[in-house]
């Protein structure tokens, strides 16, 4: 099997990604800069401390371990955080990715798969989502990564790069056996909140917006459990080691939840009463946000097979359960 080089491997994402790919058996070797991410969610025993800028060790990863595709989840995943980064440190890990990208050209490896975001639609006209709708990102998070793509995209004619852009959209859920999930410092994200609101670490989940145009009134969000991301991105490099064409896909079930549905299904889950606070809207959150998932389905073969609610909050719950502070370190 060939070895995938994953970039920020020990953050949430690309964490499970790495243990998913090393199931499938592949080799997989990791560069993380352990800003964000966690020592202890790194599951490969190959592993580097490190910047994705230094071309020199990039060079050196490649060739020791024979790379032959990388995915690329490191320097633009700050999330909630980073909308309000100052514009130096979003340019300065941006110009960084390009470097990285460039490296990896440079020492023979042609097949990259990319971490990107729905924000990189901004404010949807249409909803659900399609690939081919209008790419128009209100965040800095969201214009990072559609630059990245952009340089994919020149990189594939300048040097016959082959890529695959994930616009995820909302991340959540933990490994089944709880070893390794969702630990944010600081936490944004809304099931982590309520869970630590379950947990007592919280007095209350406030509820950003009440006056939508949803049903219940609260914002909807389609929720793809961090599992079914992983699968997403091992079939992306099966794709590309394919032959298969460069692109964009959303990843999403293709169904929304509202916040409110979220909070009642962990107390259901959970057993507790986690109280709510309402809240006035978040600045630059859309009402709904669902992808359209027939492109992913149909080019990738890619279902969503644990983004139940359900099963999301469980697996979470576990989590938050047995780490009330995230991992030890
Ligand atoms: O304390 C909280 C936190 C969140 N929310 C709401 O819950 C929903 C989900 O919020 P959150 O978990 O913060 O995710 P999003 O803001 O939807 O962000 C996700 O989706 C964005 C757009 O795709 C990406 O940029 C981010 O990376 C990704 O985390 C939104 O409607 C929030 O307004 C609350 O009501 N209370």
């Amino acid at each position: 099997m060939s070895t995938i080089l994953v970039t920020g491997g020990a953050g949430y994402i690309g964490s499970h990604t790495v243990r998913h790919l090393m199931e499938q058996g592949h080799e997989v070797v990791v560069l993380d800069n352990l800003r964000t991410g966690h020592r202890a969610a790194v599951l490969t025993p190959h592993f580097y401390v490190g910047d994705i800028s230094d071309a020199a060790l990039i060079a050196e990863i490649v060739h020791k371990h024979k790379v032959v595709a990388a995915v690329h989840f490191a320097a633009l995943s700050l999330v909630g955080e980073s909308m309000k980064l100052p514009t130096k440190y979003l340019e300065g890990n941006t110009i960084k990715s390009q470097q990285f990208i460039q490296a990896l050209v440079e020492n023979g490896v042609r097949r990259i798969v990319f971490s990107s975001t729905a924000a990189v639609y901004g404010m949807p006209a249409v909803v659900p989502i399609s690939e081919r709708s209008p790419t128009l990102p209100i965040n800095p998070y969201g214009i990072s990564k559609l630059f990245i793509e952009q340089y994919l995209q020149m990189a594939q004619t300048l040097y016959g790069l082959k890529w695959i852009a994930l616009r995820y959209f909302n991340a959540a859920g933990a490994a089944q056996d709880g070893r390794i999930g969702e630990a944010h410092d600081p936490e944004t994200h809304l099931i982590p909140l309520v869970l630590q609101t379950a947990l007592g670490q919280r007095n209350s989940i406030s509820v950003f917006g009440q006056d939508y145009d949803t049903p219940d009134g609260t914002a909807v969000r389609d929720y793809i459990h961090v599992e079914d991301l992983a699968d997403a991105h091992a079939r992306a490099l099966q794709a590309l080691a394919d032959g298969k064409a460069s692109g964009a896909y959303n990843v999403g079930t293709g169904r929304g939840y509202s916040v409110l549905e979220v909070i009642e299904a962990a107390r259901r889950i959970t057993g507790r009463p986690i109280p709510l606070t309402n809240a006035p809207r978040r600045e630059g959150d859309p009402a709904v946000l669902v992808a359209q998932v027939d492109r992913i389905r149909t080019e990738l073969g890619f279902v969503a097979q644990h983004s139940d609610l359900e099963s999301m909050i469980a697996s979470a719950w576990k989590w938050h359960q047995h780490h009330p502070e995230g991992y030890e370190e």
